[in-house]
């Protein structure tokens, strides 16, 4: 079933699907290969079964990113591949800023969430007191001095914040250039339960607000999901955008993923945040990122994993049970 206009912000209810076959941002190759593995499963009919037109954006076409991951050269400090990581969240935020700029709902599909500091700088460019929910296993708010993987995939928030600049390599001048970051006021966290040491005192000396494991199971995923959408949006009319890492969920239900980490969110838990936001009105835009097909251990795991980032789709885009 849908509902008709429900979203605010999306009159035309057109979605612009942003490919960002991006695997940069950590060590494990298969994740480039889920836009195309959702794309093959259904994503396009389910936008079009709910009642959205689209259009597809490509912008990581014609770079050969396989060079890019080969060259040694490209690392700075304990950062591996900043020059890659940087040209392709210049290209997705490009794309995400013409979405923008066309008033249409970007559904931006990793990809590894290296990708999310990309989409977050699109949206504070256009909503500059917008909400941002980051649903995710992890923080990903590690900065080139605290990440001890290296992995750039567990720093988006960090450079969409613009923390710790004076460390950052000079591939990513150009977001010191935009001129505007994402405040940690804006964004919240949900379904934490892997946040590195570094990224624990980041995350108490700003005071951003976030809703671990722990919250979930204390309070419940309604009163989190209310909670959250309080805290980011005070006025209760704000734009909000989800950056959706489908660790979030349990492996039990996301085994083909980079990073699991056991005792997530159950899938039920999972689909209702977004259901909940689709109900809001608010909804702004979605990322869903981190789903790996190589890395199922069965492929039944793989496709569980693959249909459980277009169910998150789905109910983002207002498929409700009823
Ligand atoms: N998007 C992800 N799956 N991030 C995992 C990050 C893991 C770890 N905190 C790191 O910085 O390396």
């Amino acid at each position: 079933m849908t509902a008709e206009s429900e979203y605010a912000f999306f009159p035309e209810k057109k979605v612009t699907v942003i490919k960002a076959p991006f695997n940069g941002g950590q060590g494990k190759l298969g994740v480039e290969q889920a836009p195309e593995k959702l794309i093959e499963n259904g994503l396009l009919d389910d936008i079009k079964e709910q009642g959205w037109r689209y259009e597809i954006e490509d912008p990581l076409m014609g770079d050969d990113w396989r060079a890019m991951r080969a060259d040694a050269s490209d690392v700075y400090g304990n950062c591996k591949r900043p020059h890659m990581v940087s040209e392709g969240a210049k290209k997705v935020y490009e794309a995400s800023v013409r979405a923008r700029e066309n008033n249409t709902f970007p559904l931006t599909v990793g990809g590894d969430h290296a990708i999310g500091m990309a989409t977050l700088l699109a949206f504070v460019k256009k909503y500059p007191d917008g909400g941002i929910i980051w649903v995710d296993a992890h923080a990903d708010i590690n900065t080139p001095t605290t990440t001890e993987s290296g992995n750039l995939h567990g720093c988006p928030v960090a450079f969409a914040m613009g923390l710790d600049q004076e460390h950052w390599p000079a591939d990513f001048d150009w977001i010191k250039q935009l001129g505007h970051f994402i405040n940690p006021k804006q964004i919240a966290y949900i379904g934490l339960r892997d946040v590195d040491k570094g990224e624990r005192k980041i995350l108490r000396d700003l005071g951003i607000t976030a809703f671990s494991m722990y919250h979930v199971d204390k309070y419940g995923i309604n009163t989190v999901v209310q909670k959250a959408i309080k805290a980011i949006n005070p006025s209760g009319k704000a734009p909000i955008h989800v950056s959706y890492d489908v660790d979030g969920i349990d492996p039990q239900y996301v085994a083909a993923t980079g990073t699991p980490v056991r005792g997530g969110l159950s899938l039920r838990e999972g689909l209702f945040i977004m259901e909940e936001l689709a109900a809001s009105h608010l909804l702004a835009g979605l990322d869903i990122v981190e789903v790996n097909p190589a890395l199922g251990p069965t492929k039944t795991h793989t496709l569980d994993t693959v249909n459980t980032g277009l169910s998150i789709s789905r109910c983002a885009l207002g498929d409700t049970i009823l």
